[in-house]
């Protein structure tokens, strides 16, 4: 097991990069801690897949430096790194039996006959296979190879890491849940670091103690399911994480505070304050559909109609379209039971979950702001 730390770590395709939209990961500064569970979450093309073959050693990177508990393995080839990758589709000796493909790596090693049993039903037991050690891979159904190429994986107890690469992808629905519930079992059990790759964020938070959520080449943050979801660092977090995303709408500073188009919004001064330090840029509001509240006409500054209502059978989304000249649409997420209000209601967005973005990078509360 091992801390894995990325210093000033870049990659890019092109023989000359000029650009940064030439690099597939933009420089980066992070670190693994050993012995966590930590998913690397985004949309597909931002990099996930370059960064995991760079830690396990397929990729060499175009800058910077990659250190397993402080030293660099820039220079070392994947076997020497000892790293375990589990990869989207399974990677099993279908001639072997199940016992056999676990065996394998540990035989590699030359360890004794009677420790390679005990390990294999370890971790068989782990994962569910037990009844199918004896079997020929190339019987098995494609969720059955999956679990024994994790098992692969997991069989080596002297590993730097594991790296699941959207490992679920050929798993049945059904049987996904389950999966991830046992990935998290053995990570407790086995206590190795590992890393997994998804662009599900639902699969990530089952999964992970931390997610770093990347976009377009770049780690744009890092912290637990619950950090992201009620303090998003970048507009894209906030947009990506929740269902549905945050809602975000252009604003402005105006002589009298925030202003959404013709609307003066209420902001506490202290924050209005903080946000006329900064240089100028893209000023937004962030708020989440969980936290918009409907209320009576008389009670808001801000208006609208709802424009449609999504039953998604324990929750409702609601569109409601403001009546500012470029008619925004705020998405409210309500409980099932909620009424749906008719005619012209009034929007609220609660002080404690406006977020500001300027240029797309949240603007932090001063501690005298809260
Ligand atoms: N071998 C390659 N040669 C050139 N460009 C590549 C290569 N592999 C990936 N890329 C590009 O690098 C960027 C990052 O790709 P990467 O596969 O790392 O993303 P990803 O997040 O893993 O996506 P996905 O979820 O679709 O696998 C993309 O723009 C992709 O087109």
């Amino acid at each position: 097991m091992a801390e894995i730390r990325l210093e000033q770590l870049a990659h890019s395709y092109h023989g000359a990069p000029s650009n940064p939209a030439d690099y597939a990961l933009r420089p980066m500064d992070h670190v693994w801690e050993q012995g966590g569970a930590y998913a690397l979450l985004g949309p597909s093309g931002c990099g996930k897949s370059t960064l995991l073959n760079i830690i396990s050693g397929l990729l060499v990177p175009s800058e910077g430096r990659v250190l397993y508990d402080g030293k660099s393995v820039n220079d070392l080839t994947p076997q020497q790194r000892n790293i375990a990758q589990v990869f989207q589709f399974p990677v099993v000796y279908d001639t072997m039996t199940v016992h056999d493909n676990l065996a394998f790596p540990l035989r590699n090693q030359g360890q004794t006959r009677e420790r390679i049993d005990a390990r294999v039903r370890e971790v068989a037991e782990a994962l569910e296979i037990e009844p199918l050690l004896n079997r020929k891979a190339q019987n098995l159904t494609a969720d059955e190879k999956q679990k024994v190429s994790m098992g692969r994986g997991l069989v080596r107890d002297d590993v730097a890491a594991i790296l699941f690469d959207e490992p679920l992808t050929v798993i049945d629905p059904q049987l996904k849940w389950r999966l991830r519930r046992k990935l998290k079992e053995i990570h407790q059990r086995f206590n190795v670091t590992m890393v997994y790759v998804t662009h599900d964020q639902l699969e990530a938070s089952t999964f992970a103690d931390k997610i770093a959520v990347m976009y377009n080449g770049q780690i744009v943050q890092f912290g637990t399911p619950r950090e992201l979801f009620e303090n998003p660092q970048h507009t894209f977090v906030g947009y990506f994480i929740g269902s549905p995303g945050m809602n975000l709408l252009d604003i402005a500073l105006g002589a009298s505070g925030i202003e959404l188009e013709d609307r003066a919004l209420a902001v506490p001064d202290a924050v209005v304050a903080r946000l006329r330090q900064h240089e100028k840029g893209r000023l937004q509001l962030g708020i989440r559909p969980e936290f918009v509240q409907l209320v009576a006409s008389a009670d808001a500054v801000l208006h609208g109609y709802v424009d449609l209502v999504q039953d998604q059978g324990t929750f409702k989304i609601v569109d409601v379209r403001l009546d500012t000249p470029s008619a925004p649409v705020i998405k409210v997420r309500l409980e099932e039971e909620a009424p749906v209000p008719d005619g012209r209601i009034g929007v609220h967005f609660p002080e404690a979950w406006q977020r500001f973005y300027i240029d797309d990078h949240l603007v932090e509360a001063a501690d005298e702001d809260l």
